[in-house]
């Protein structure tokens, strides 16, 4: 899809990385998961890099400290029951709406654009963290990562989200931070625009040629045509 000022006719936003820095809180979670296990702390810098698959696997490559490969399966058992506690009460108050964030979002609608958030974030955080920092308001419908069967890269939640609001998916574009988003936004055939700030497991999102990076929300009337 060509990007130069499309005129989508959904547009979905990613959470974790692209509309709030989560990790604060996340790293919190972690740490204080890791304590409670006797482990070693891990520290934000290393939780930035392992958010973006759902909090069940960020819990797993905290206990391995790693992005690949597995825990024990007990020592999981016992420590992701503590993660979700932890999480639920700790879910927002460290985290914050990135800047640009509200007025991209306000052009979007002002410009007559219908826009759901689409994450890998179970429904049980999705909610109280959009609902908490004022974006709740803005979404037509929030699909989680417990919504549907299968989580991004799998195109399923994105698919979901343009059935539900009866958009062609050719039609569509997401907006996201990470490799999940553009793989699930190829294989959904939507558009993709990254944003550079967010959590890509520490790799550069360019390398993965999304249609285009943005620094700021406040840019998307760069690629986004405004309203006759
Ligand atoms: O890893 C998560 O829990 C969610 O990440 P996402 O909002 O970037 O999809
Ligand atoms: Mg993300």
């Amino acid at each position: 899809m060509a990007i130069s000022k499309i005129k989508p006719e959904l547009v979905l936003i990613d959470l974790d990385g692209t509309l709030i820095d989560s990790v604060p809180d996340l790293a919190y979670c972690v740490d204080e998961m890791m304590k409670q296990l006797d482990m070693p702390v891990r520290g934000e810098a290393a939780v930035r890099n392992w958010v973006g698959n759902g909090v069940q696997r960020l819990t797993e490559r905290a206990l391995i400290n790693a992005v690949e490969g597995m825990p024990e399966q007990q020592l999981m058992d016992k420590a992701y029951p503590i993660f979700l506690e932890l999480y639920k009460h700790n879910n927002s108050q460290r985290s914050c709406v990135y800047d640009g964030v509200k007025q991209g979002i306000e052009w979007l609608l002002d410009n007559g654009y219908r826009v759901a958030c689409v994450t890998n974030k179970a429904e049980a955080f999705t909610l109280p963290l959009l609902k908490a920092k004022g974006l709740l308001d803005y979404f037509e419908l929030v699909v989680s990562g417990d919504t549907c069967a299968e989580k991004k890269p799998h195109p399923m939640p994105l698919l979901h989200a343009a059935e539900k609001l009866g958009a062609n998916p050719a039609n569509c574009l997401m907006l996201g931070d990470s490799r999940s988003d553009v793989k699930a936004a190829r294989a959904a055939d939507f558009g993709i625009i990254c944003m550079s700030y967010g959590y890509n497991h520490g790799e550069d999102i360019r390398d993965y040629n999304p249609d285009a990076v943005m620094d700021s929300f406040m840019e998307l009337p760069n690629y986004l045509q405004a309203k006759a």
